[in-house]
């Protein structure tokens, strides 16, 4: 039974990727990892370790070959795609290194577009409220390009907010952005995450960012494939 105070409960998840010559590559074996409403945990371990695997396991992006992933006591990995990919919509919330903004697209039209696959209208008020809440305000209706990096991410992370996911999984949000922006951005995480009362769960290979935060797991540590390598 999931503990009601348990957002995300992940047990004996394992998963392999398929080598070219046919071999398994075992990447994940995790006996169990849990994210309760509101932790801000941060991930870290070396390159290739399974970090971005095992946010993409969460997010239901890749399936897993065992094991079990509740989210909010629902088995959403289970859902066939459409059903899997809403409820990813309503509930999850996705910052990545590179941002993936569409160039085409204003601020405003990219956090928009975050609304599509939830099934209900959009709500452009909400859109522009956390484009202001991100500090934005003024760069709505700029354009990817005509925008400094730094705003850039700010405008997916108001993008990944944008439903109201309940968690949000940030894949080395600072990677791309120089070092005089970093904490601006970790701060504006951290912040916009307490106040839209998410979870976050972040992987960063920073120490300067890392040091920051109280719950910090190596995934070496929790990984048994990475334990007996
Ligand atoms: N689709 C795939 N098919 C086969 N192997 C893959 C696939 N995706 C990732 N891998 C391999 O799985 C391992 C884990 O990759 P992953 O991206 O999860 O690592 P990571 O810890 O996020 O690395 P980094 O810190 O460099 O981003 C790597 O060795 C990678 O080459």
């Amino acid at each position: 039974m999931s503990d009601k105070k348990t957002l995300v409960e992940l047990k004996n998840v394992q998963k392999a990727y398929r080598e070219p010559n046919g071999d398994l590559l075992p990447i994940l074996d995790i006996e169990h990892l849990a994210i309760s409403p509101g932790d801000q945990i941060v991930i870290r371990g070396r390159s290739g370790c399974g970090k971005t695997t095992l946010l993409h396991a969460i997010a239901g992006l890749t399936p897993i070959d065992s094991g079990s992933i509740m989210f909010a006591g629902v088995r959403f990995h289970e859902l066939a795609e459409a059903g899997r990919d809403r409820f990813r919509a309503h509930h999850i919330g996705y910052v990545f290194q590179t941002f993936n903004l569409l160039p085409a697209f204003t601020a405003l039209e990219n956090v928009m577009l975050g609304m599509t696959f939830t099934g209900r209208p959009k709500d452009r008020s909400r859109a522009i409220a956390l484009l202001e809440e991100v500090g934005l305000g003024h760069r709505m209706h700029h354009k990817p390009s005509s925008m400094s990096v730094g705003e850039q991410q700010r405008t997916a992370v108001a993008r990944a907010l944008v439903n109201k996911p309940k968690l949000l999984l940030a894949d080395e949000p600072t990677a791309n952005i120089d070092p005089g922006h970093q904490q601006q951005v970790v701060d504006m995480l951290r912040e916009v995450c307490v106040q839209e009362q998410v979870a976050m769960l972040m992987v960063t290979h920073s120490p300067e960012v890392s040091d920051q935060f109280d719950h910090v797991i190596a995934l070496e540590e929790l990984n048994r494939v990475v334990r007996a390598a």
